[in-house]
Parts: structure tokens; sequence; C-alpha cells
């Protein structure tokens, strides 16, 4: 095969499947747009995901700044070589990530330090199959780490909250499925898609699930066992309430796909593949002599355009939520007035901080003063000109809740007085809040080229030993818009929708297939 025509098209799927979200997808999205009314949280944060779904395609930036674990599944014919392919794999991997096109994401898992190139051992994944066809299938899905850590494994039976007892049928599996879809929360940016693998053992479940993940979103499964039960999750998660982003809603998932195969007879698990709104994975056939593309999946159809000035349109609605203007450094008594459901719009100053940064600042002092200050808990893709200046190439909010065992703390020793990320944090953060003053800003997860607009300049950088993902940057901001969930009065947006939904689930305890 010739080489560097494979390495391009491998190159292409890389940058094609980071940039641009496919149709399918698409499709999905702007069907739940419409069910979602004006004027709500969620249709306001689906306009900000539709618009950075478009400014990342126009911007060939990744959608997410969370490029995850690359996965690459080749099938090839009898013959190709396998070691080479690879070779050129992991040299696109590497330009990619130089281009800014993916983050630098493989870390050393005990040390922390940052390989740079998303090289390593165990990153990215590859994995062949040989079949009998004369043409390469090469699939690739970049599955961010938020939607990640929501995947989850059930073994029957099992006592679930809400909905009691799982057994060892079909309608065992089904309250897994619903509860999948309740504990995920907001968490993994939701609106998102389900892939559901039924049997084998804890390792090969989840293959089986993560393979769902490779169907088309509106493709009817074989079996009419199978079809029933997506048909129903489909339906059903949707009425649990959790909507965009956690803000409660009409759609929380936008796809369901079950997949099954032998299990042992002791064993009996149901796994469960979360992947978030920003769902991106794309394939290519290839010509195994010449290792050019012959054809785009998933891409099919006519182009799926969403307009650019929805946001703004909702916010004119009568029931639009209280706007207020934030710049660093905020008094104690300007954070007191937020609650809520107010809309921020910041200006000025923040720094990001995550998880090794809060790990830091709970035993070392901050590089700067961070009193009256902004955190945001943010990864960003940063590229270096030739002057050795940096600039963002996306900067959306990661999941909050594994900084609260720190969170709290940290904001009253140092006298931060608000943070910024995504999906809510807990009991323990929501009591600081209140006894210092502090409030907890949702921004819109996976909208990295929307809030990688509103940054105007990178005013410095600390803790670069951490990598670029980890580092704690200074950014000066204008109109980063996030919506209060938690506010000092004791309130959390969380709290409520995680109650409400468990409610909601626990409508679903009667059996439905039997
Ligand atoms: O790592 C990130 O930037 C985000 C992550 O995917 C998350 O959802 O928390
Ligand atoms: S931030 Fe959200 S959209 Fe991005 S990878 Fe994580 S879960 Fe997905």
């Amino acid at each position: 095969m010739e080489m560097e025509n494979f390495y391009e098209s491998m190159y292409q799927l890389i940058v094609e499947t980071s940039t641009n979200l496919p149709k399918d997808v698409r499709r999905a999205i702007a069907a739940a747009k419409l069910k979602e009314s004006a004027g709500t949280r969620s249709a306001m944060s689906l306009a900000t995901i539709t618009n950075n779904i478009k400014m990342a395609d126009e911007n060939i930036s990744p959608i997410c700044q969370d490029t995850g674990l690359p996965t690459f599944k080749l099938k090839v014919p009898v013959g190709a070589n396998q070691i080479e392919m690879k070779k050129e794999i992991k040299r696109a991997i590497e330009q990619a990530t130089k281009d800014g096109k993916l983050r630098p994401n493989s870390v050393d898992s005990i040390s922390g330090a940052n390989s740079g190139d998303n090289l390593g051992d165990g990153t990215p994944v590859i994995k062949f199959e040989q079949w009998e066809k004369d043409y390469i299938d090469a699939r690739l899905i970049l599955k961010g780490g938020g939607c990640e850590n929501k995947n989850i494994q059930y073994s029957l039976p099992c006592e679930l909250d809400g909905l009691g007892k799982a057994g060892r049928d079909l309608d065992g599996i089904r309250k897994c499925i619903m509860h999948s879809v309740y504990q995920a929360q907001g968490q993994g940016c939701s609106a998102g898609f389900i892939g559901v693998g039924i049997g084998g053992d804890r390792t090969s479940g989840y293959e089986l699930a993560k393979e769902q993940l490779f169907r088309r979103v509106d493709d009817v499964n074989e079996r009419e066992d199978l079809r029933q039960l997506e048909d129903y999750v489909l339906t059903h998660a949707n009425e649990l309430g959790i909507g965009t982003m956690g803000f409660g809603g009409e759609t929380t998932l936008l796809g369901c796909k079950v997949g099954v195969i032998n299990r042992i007879p002791a064993s009996f698990f149901v796994s469960v593949a979360y992947n978030c709104w920003a769902y991106r994975r794309l394939g290519v056939y290839i010509d195994p002599v010449n290792g050019s593309i012959n054809e785009w999946l998933y891409q099919d159809g006519e182009e799926v355009e969403f307009a650019q000035d929805e946001v703004a349109a909702t916010q004119e609605q009568s029931e639009a939520p209280r706007e207020v203007v934030l710049e660093a450094p905020i008094t104690e008594e300007k954070i007191r007035e937020l609650k809520v459901g107010d809309v921020v719009r910041i200006n000025g100053m923040m720094y990001t901080g995550r998880d090794a940064i809060h790990k830091y600042l709970s035993d070392n002092d901050s590089p700067v003063d961070l009193n009256g200050q902004i955190i945001y808990h943010c990864g960003p893709v940063m590229m270096k000109d030739e002057d050795g200046n940096y600039h963002v190439k996306a900067a959306g909010p990661t999941t909050s809740i594994r900084e609260e065992p720190y969170q709290g703390d940290i904001m009253k020793r140092f006298g931060i007085r608000a943070v910024i990320g995504k999906g809510g944090m807990g009991p323990k953060t929501l009591q600081a809040l209140g006894e210092h003053g502090g409030v907890y800003l949702n921004a819109i997860g996976g909208a990295a080229q929307y809030y990688a607009d509103c940054i105007k300049s990178v005013e410095g950088v600390d803790l670069m030993q951490f990598g670029i993902p980890e580092a704690m940057w200074h950014l000066k901001v204008e109109g980063f818009t996030a919506v209060v969930t938690m506010d000092s009065h004791g309130n959390s947006l969380h709290a409520d929708v995680d109650k409400s939904s468990l409610e909601k689930l626990a409508q679903f305890k009667e059996p439905v297939f039997n």
C-alpha cells in the first residue's frame, strides 16, 4: 500500500472526527432542539451547542477540548501490513496534536507527566480485525473523559436506586439501562448517547457496549426484542427531566443502541458506555492499494445547518433569566446577590485550575493572588506561535465534581469567589459557598469553540510542569456566559434535578418486558 497516502487518510480522519460532528449526530441534536421551549435554560444551552458545532466546522478546530483517548478500529483484507499501518496512524496522531486538532491527552498514570504528543503506553488504542472484503474499513472515536467516567457496569441480579430489584432477564436489563441514564445526570454533557453490551465478561461486555457507539444513530436493531428495548429506553429516559447539561428539560438521551453476546452461567453483566452530545466518531473506506479514502461513513444525507443567532433570540423571551455582569475581583456582597438561575456574563480575568491544580493548591501557596477571583475548571487546547505566545484553540469546562474533596477549602483559603465548571458539585462545596460567600457557575460542556472565542488573550501561565491541560492559565475574557447553578443561599439546581429525576425514575419500577 502507498503508506504516504494512508498516513494522509488517517490524518484527515483524525481532523474531521475532532472538528466536524457527523451528520447522523447533528440530525439527532437538531430534532432535540425543536422539542425544547424557547427561553428555557435547556434551549439556551442547545443553542450554544449548535453554534459551537458550527464554529468548530468553520475554524477546523476541536468541537470539544477533550479529544479523548483516540480509539481506532480497522478491518483489513488478508495480507495488509498492520505493523506499518500502526506506525502511520501514530505519525498522524502526532501531527494532528502539533496542529492543535487534538489536545495532548496522554499522561503517565502515576506521575501525571504529559507525553505532549498523544503517544505513550496504551495511547492511542488501535485495534485490527481481518475480513474477507477487498477494502479497509477504518473508524475512529474520540470519546472524552467526562462521559467515559459515567460508563457503568451492572452485575445482575442487583438492587437499583428508585427501581428496586433488577433480575436476570430482559426487564432487569431495562432497569439497569434506565438507571445508567439517571446516574449520569448532566455530568457526561447530556444529552447523551448510550451503547449497551449485554453479556460477556467485564472486559468483553464493555467492548461490546463501545462497539454499539459505532452504529448509526438512525439504524434499526435487527433483533426485535432489542429494538423494542432501544425504543423503550429512548422514549422513557427522556421523561427523567435531566435535560441538556442536567439543567432540566425535555431531552436527556439522543440515542440508545444495544448489543448482546453470550455469557457464562455465573455472570450476567450489563455494560453501558455513555457518550456526550459531542459524539465524535467517523469512518472511512480506504483503497488497500493506493491508501486513499474512497468513502466517508455517517456523513450521507443533506447538510444539517444550525442558525447562528439563536442564543440571543431565546434571551429576548419574556421569561428570560436575570443577567448579571461579573468582573474580578468580586466582592462577597456582589456574590451573595446571585441566585440559582441567574445568567452571568464575565469580563476580565479568570484562572484555569483542574485536577492537578486543586491537589497542588491544597498543600501549596498559589502562584497568583486569587482573592476575589474566578477559577475555571478547564483544560484547554493551546498552540504556541513563533514568538512563544500561546493561543487558545479550544476551551470548554471540565466535570467539576472531581474537585469536590478540595474545592470548599481552597475557596476559603484563597478567597476565591466563583468557580466555573460543568455538571455541578456536591454538598461539601455547597456548604462552603454559603459559609464563605461563593457561587458555582455552570458553563456549557463541550462548547469549546464558543468559549475559546470569549477568551481575548492569554496573559500568563503557571505550573506548566503539569502539562498543557492541567496548567494554570491566566485568561482575559469578554462576554463569557454561564449560569448560576449553586449559590450562597444553599440552593443547588443539581441537587434539585437529581432528586426530581430519581422520583421520575421510580415510575419505571413496574415490569415491562416479561
Ligand atoms: O478533560 C476535559 O477537558 C473535559 C472532560 O471531558 C470532562 O467532561 O470532564
Ligand atoms: S467536556 Fe463534555 S463534551 Fe467534552 S468530552 Fe467531556 S463529556 Fe464530552
